[in-house]
Protein backbone atom coordinates (compact mmCIF):
# COMPACT_ATOMS: atom_id res chain seq x y z
CA UNK A 1 0.00 0.00 0.00
CA UNK A 2 1.39 3.42 -0.95
CA UNK A 3 1.49 6.43 0.88
CA UNK A 4 1.04 10.06 0.16
CA UNK A 5 2.04 12.90 2.16
CA UNK A 6 -0.12 16.04 2.33
CA UNK A 7 1.59 18.67 2.85
CA UNK A 8 -0.99 21.30 2.96
CA UNK A 9 -0.32 22.34 6.78
CA UNK A 10 3.54 22.85 6.42
CA UNK A 11 1.82 26.42 4.57
CA UNK A 12 -0.76 26.67 7.58
CA UNK A 13 2.51 27.36 9.95
CA UNK A 14 4.05 29.78 6.82
CA UNK A 15 0.83 31.70 6.46
CA UNK A 16 0.79 31.81 10.01
CA UNK A 17 3.56 34.83 9.83
CA UNK A 18 3.81 35.26 5.95
CA UNK A 19 0.83 35.50 4.64
CA UNK A 20 0.98 39.42 4.02
CA UNK A 21 4.86 38.97 3.21
CA UNK A 22 4.41 36.71 0.40
CA UNK A 23 7.28 36.77 -1.63
CA UNK A 24 10.07 37.11 1.65
CA UNK A 25 12.82 35.81 1.45
CA UNK A 26 13.05 34.48 4.98
CA UNK A 27 9.17 32.73 4.18
CA UNK A 28 9.29 29.03 5.99
CA UNK A 29 8.79 26.32 6.80
CA UNK A 30 8.95 25.91 2.56
CA UNK A 31 6.51 23.75 1.49
CA UNK A 32 9.23 22.19 -1.60
CA UNK A 33 11.83 21.45 1.69
CA UNK A 34 8.73 19.42 3.52
CA UNK A 35 8.48 17.67 0.28
CA UNK A 36 11.98 16.93 -0.51
CA UNK A 37 11.93 15.39 3.67
CA UNK A 38 9.07 13.31 3.41
CA UNK A 39 10.57 11.67 0.16
CA UNK A 40 13.51 10.80 2.43
CA UNK A 41 11.18 8.91 4.93
CA UNK A 42 9.65 7.06 1.95
CA UNK A 43 7.06 8.80 0.46
CA UNK A 44 5.37 7.31 -2.31
CA UNK A 45 4.01 10.54 -3.78
CA UNK A 46 3.11 14.30 -2.88
CA UNK A 47 -0.54 15.95 -2.03
CA UNK A 48 -0.74 19.45 -2.52
CA UNK A 49 -4.12 21.02 -1.97
CA UNK A 50 -4.57 24.28 -3.49
CA UNK A 51 -7.90 25.73 -1.99
CA UNK A 52 -9.58 28.41 -3.75
CA UNK A 53 -9.13 31.02 -0.67
CA UNK A 54 -5.70 30.15 -0.85
CA UNK A 55 -5.68 29.37 2.98
CA UNK A 56 -2.55 27.66 3.05
CA UNK A 57 -0.96 25.96 -0.49
CA UNK A 58 0.27 29.13 -2.89
CA UNK A 59 0.26 28.56 -6.51
CA UNK A 60 3.60 29.59 -6.44
CA UNK A 61 4.09 26.12 -3.65
CA UNK A 62 2.20 23.84 -6.45
CA UNK A 63 4.89 25.07 -9.09
CA UNK A 64 7.81 24.48 -7.18
CA UNK A 65 7.60 21.02 -5.98
CA UNK A 66 6.00 19.97 -9.42
CA UNK A 67 9.91 21.50 -10.52
CA UNK A 68 12.08 20.76 -7.56
CA UNK A 69 10.75 17.07 -6.75
CA UNK A 70 10.80 13.92 -8.54
CA UNK A 71 7.81 12.47 -6.63
CA UNK A 72 4.57 11.83 -8.55
CA UNK A 73 2.08 14.91 -7.70
CA UNK A 74 -1.23 14.62 -6.65
CA UNK A 75 -2.97 18.06 -6.74
CA UNK A 76 -6.26 18.34 -5.11
CA UNK A 77 -8.23 20.89 -6.48
CA UNK A 78 -12.04 22.23 -6.66
CA UNK A 79 -13.76 22.01 -9.54
CA UNK A 80 -13.74 25.24 -10.54
CA UNK A 81 -12.17 27.05 -14.27
CA UNK A 82 -9.81 28.49 -12.29
CA UNK A 83 -8.14 25.25 -10.85
CA UNK A 84 -8.60 22.78 -13.98
CA UNK A 85 -6.45 26.00 -15.64
CA UNK A 86 -3.86 25.83 -13.37
CA UNK A 87 -3.91 22.01 -12.97
CA UNK A 88 -3.43 22.33 -17.25
CA UNK A 89 -0.40 24.37 -16.21
CA UNK A 90 0.95 22.40 -13.41
CA UNK A 91 0.37 19.34 -15.25
CA UNK A 92 0.79 16.67 -12.28
CA UNK A 93 0.69 12.84 -12.65
CA UNK A 94 -2.94 12.95 -10.59
CA UNK A 95 -5.72 15.37 -10.05
CA UNK A 96 -8.29 14.27 -7.21
CA UNK A 97 -11.24 16.67 -7.35
CA UNK A 98 -12.55 17.68 -3.90
CA UNK A 99 -15.34 19.59 -2.77
CA UNK A 100 -14.59 22.85 -1.44
CA UNK A 101 -16.70 25.73 0.73
CA UNK A 102 -15.18 28.63 2.62
CA UNK A 103 -16.39 28.20 5.92
CA UNK A 104 -15.62 24.48 6.26
CA UNK A 105 -12.22 24.20 8.48
CA UNK A 106 -11.55 21.19 6.77
CA UNK A 107 -12.55 19.49 3.88
CA UNK A 108 -16.36 17.92 5.67
CA UNK A 109 -17.64 15.30 2.92
CA UNK A 110 -17.10 13.76 -0.47
CA UNK A 111 -17.19 15.34 -3.19
CA UNK A 112 -21.21 14.90 -4.22
CA UNK A 113 -20.86 13.68 -7.90
CA UNK A 114 -23.75 12.18 -8.12
CA UNK A 115 -25.46 15.91 -8.46
CA UNK A 116 -23.09 17.32 -9.94
CA UNK A 117 -22.35 14.46 -12.70
CA UNK A 118 -22.27 16.72 -15.73
CA UNK A 119 -20.18 18.94 -14.50
CA UNK A 120 -17.46 16.37 -12.78
CA UNK A 121 -17.77 14.39 -15.97
CA UNK A 122 -16.55 17.25 -17.83
CA UNK A 123 -13.87 18.24 -15.63
CA UNK A 124 -12.52 14.68 -15.25
CA UNK A 125 -12.03 14.28 -19.24
CA UNK A 126 -10.43 17.51 -19.68
CA UNK A 127 -7.84 16.71 -17.09
CA UNK A 128 -7.62 13.25 -19.17
CA UNK A 129 -7.10 14.44 -22.04
CA UNK A 130 -4.32 16.12 -20.48
CA UNK A 131 -2.85 13.14 -19.48
CA UNK A 132 -3.86 13.89 -15.98
CA UNK A 133 -4.97 10.55 -14.32
CA UNK A 134 -8.10 11.65 -12.37
CA UNK A 135 -9.40 10.84 -8.75
CA UNK A 136 -12.30 11.36 -7.29
CA UNK A 137 -13.15 11.84 -3.42
CA UNK A 138 -16.34 10.71 -2.37
CA UNK A 139 -17.91 9.34 0.41
CA UNK A 140 -18.09 5.32 1.04
CA UNK A 141 -21.40 5.48 -0.55
CA UNK A 142 -22.16 3.16 -3.54
CA UNK A 143 -24.53 6.09 -5.61
CA UNK A 144 -21.25 7.87 -5.49
CA UNK A 145 -19.08 5.18 -6.53
CA UNK A 146 -21.65 4.31 -9.31
CA UNK A 147 -21.34 7.69 -10.36
CA UNK A 148 -17.51 8.10 -10.11
CA UNK A 149 -17.41 4.72 -12.26
CA UNK A 150 -19.80 6.61 -14.86
CA UNK A 151 -17.58 10.04 -15.14
CA UNK A 152 -14.69 8.02 -16.41
CA UNK A 153 -12.57 8.24 -13.31
CA UNK A 154 -9.35 5.99 -13.09
CA UNK A 155 -9.40 6.08 -9.21
CA UNK A 156 -11.65 7.20 -6.09
CA UNK A 157 -10.67 8.31 -2.97
CA UNK A 158 -12.60 7.08 -0.48
CA UNK A 159 -13.19 9.78 2.45
CA UNK A 160 -12.31 8.69 5.64
CA UNK A 161 -13.27 11.71 7.85
CA UNK A 162 -16.26 10.03 9.06
CA UNK A 163 -14.31 6.83 10.18
CA UNK A 164 -12.05 9.19 11.78
CA UNK A 165 -14.10 11.49 13.73
CA UNK A 166 -16.60 8.14 14.57
CA UNK A 167 -16.42 7.05 18.77
CA UNK A 168 -17.15 3.46 20.08
CA UNK A 169 -19.52 1.50 18.25
CA UNK A 170 -19.53 3.90 15.11
CA UNK A 171 -15.92 2.54 14.39
CA UNK A 172 -17.04 -0.77 13.04
CA UNK A 173 -19.93 0.95 11.37
CA UNK A 174 -17.96 3.07 9.67
CA UNK A 175 -15.05 0.27 8.99
CA UNK A 176 -17.63 -1.76 6.95
CA UNK A 177 -19.07 0.97 4.91
CA UNK A 178 -15.24 1.30 4.13
CA UNK A 179 -15.04 -2.17 3.14
CA UNK A 180 -18.28 -2.35 1.19
CA UNK A 181 -17.59 0.68 -1.14
CA UNK A 182 -13.75 -0.44 -1.77
CA UNK A 183 -15.61 -4.01 -2.63
CA UNK A 184 -17.49 -2.19 -4.94
CA UNK A 185 -15.32 0.16 -6.61
CA UNK A 186 -12.96 -2.71 -6.75
CA UNK A 187 -15.43 -4.55 -8.83
CA UNK A 188 -15.95 -1.75 -11.38
CA UNK A 189 -11.80 -1.63 -12.04
CA UNK A 190 -11.45 1.63 -9.95
CA UNK A 191 -8.14 2.35 -7.82
CA UNK A 192 -9.49 2.41 -4.33
CA UNK A 193 -7.99 4.97 -2.39
CA UNK A 194 -8.26 6.89 0.96
CA UNK A 195 -8.00 9.49 3.02
CA UNK A 196 -8.90 12.56 6.03
CA UNK A 197 -8.02 12.12 8.98
CA UNK A 198 -6.02 8.90 9.26
CA UNK A 199 -3.44 9.31 11.87
CA UNK A 200 -1.12 6.67 13.89
CA UNK A 201 -4.04 5.82 16.42
CA UNK A 202 -6.73 4.60 13.65
CA UNK A 203 -4.05 3.39 10.87
CA UNK A 204 -4.26 -0.26 11.28
CA UNK A 205 -8.20 -0.17 11.05
CA UNK A 206 -7.86 0.64 7.54
CA UNK A 207 -5.80 -2.50 7.30
CA UNK A 208 -9.49 -4.58 7.43
CA UNK A 209 -10.58 -2.77 4.40
CA UNK A 210 -9.80 -4.41 1.20
CA UNK A 211 -8.39 -3.16 -1.96
CA UNK A 212 -6.82 0.05 -0.78
CA UNK A 213 -3.92 1.08 -3.83
CA UNK A 214 -2.96 4.27 -1.16
CA UNK A 215 -3.63 6.48 1.63
CA UNK A 216 -3.23 10.14 1.69
CA UNK A 217 -2.20 11.12 5.13
CA UNK A 218 -1.43 14.73 6.11
CA UNK A 219 -2.52 16.45 8.95
CA UNK A 220 -0.88 13.59 11.88
CA UNK A 221 2.47 13.32 9.43
CA UNK A 222 2.87 17.36 9.66
CA UNK A 223 1.64 17.64 13.33
CA UNK A 224 4.61 14.74 14.19
CA UNK A 225 6.75 16.91 11.71
CA UNK A 226 6.66 19.77 14.42
CA UNK A 227 8.22 16.65 16.78
CA UNK A 228 10.50 14.86 14.94
CA UNK A 229 11.34 16.04 11.93
CA UNK A 230 9.43 15.65 8.52
CA UNK A 231 11.79 12.49 7.62
CA UNK A 232 11.17 11.15 10.79
CA UNK A 233 7.10 11.61 10.47
CA UNK A 234 6.84 10.04 7.43
CA UNK A 235 9.20 6.93 8.18
CA UNK A 236 7.22 5.97 11.02
CA UNK A 237 4.24 5.54 9.25
CA UNK A 238 5.38 4.09 6.34
CA UNK A 239 6.68 1.43 8.85
CA UNK A 240 3.77 1.30 10.49
CA UNK A 241 1.82 0.78 7.37
CA UNK A 242 4.38 -2.07 6.67
CA UNK A 243 3.92 -3.45 9.76
CA UNK A 244 0.58 -3.71 8.99
CA UNK A 245 0.55 -4.94 6.28
CA UNK A 246 2.32 -7.99 7.68
C1 LIG B 1 -9.61 16.30 0.64
C2 LIG B 1 -9.00 16.13 1.97
O1 LIG B 1 -9.49 15.46 2.83
C3 LIG B 1 -7.73 16.81 2.28
O2 LIG B 1 -6.74 16.31 1.51
C4 LIG B 1 -7.88 18.29 2.05
O3 LIG B 1 -6.64 18.84 1.73
C5 LIG B 1 -8.45 18.85 3.32
O4 LIG B 1 -8.33 20.24 3.26
P1 LIG B 1 -7.32 20.93 4.29
O5 LIG B 1 -5.97 20.35 4.00
O6 LIG B 1 -7.47 22.38 3.95
O7 LIG B 1 -7.82 20.55 5.65
N1 LIG C 1 -7.20 13.56 0.85
C1 LIG C 1 -6.75 13.39 2.22
C2 LIG C 1 -5.42 14.03 2.39
O1 LIG C 1 -4.74 14.32 1.42
C3 LIG C 1 -4.91 14.30 3.74
O2 LIG C 1 -5.96 14.50 4.66
P1 LIG C 1 -5.50 14.73 6.19
O3 LIG C 1 -4.63 13.57 6.57
O4 LIG C 1 -4.74 16.02 6.24
O5 LIG C 1 -6.79 14.76 6.97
Amino acid sequence: MLLGVNIDHVATLRQARYALLPDSPNAEPSPLQAALDAQAGGADSITIHVRGDRRHMQERDAFEVRSGSSLPLNFEMGVTEEMIAMALRLKPEFACLVPETREEVTTEGGLDVLSRLEEVNACTKRLQDAGIKVSLFIDPDLPQIEAAAECGAEMIELHTGCFANAENEDVAVEVDRLVEAARVAAGMDLQVNAGHGINYRNLSQLFMVPHLSELNIGHTIVSRAVQVGMTAAVREMKEAMAAYQG
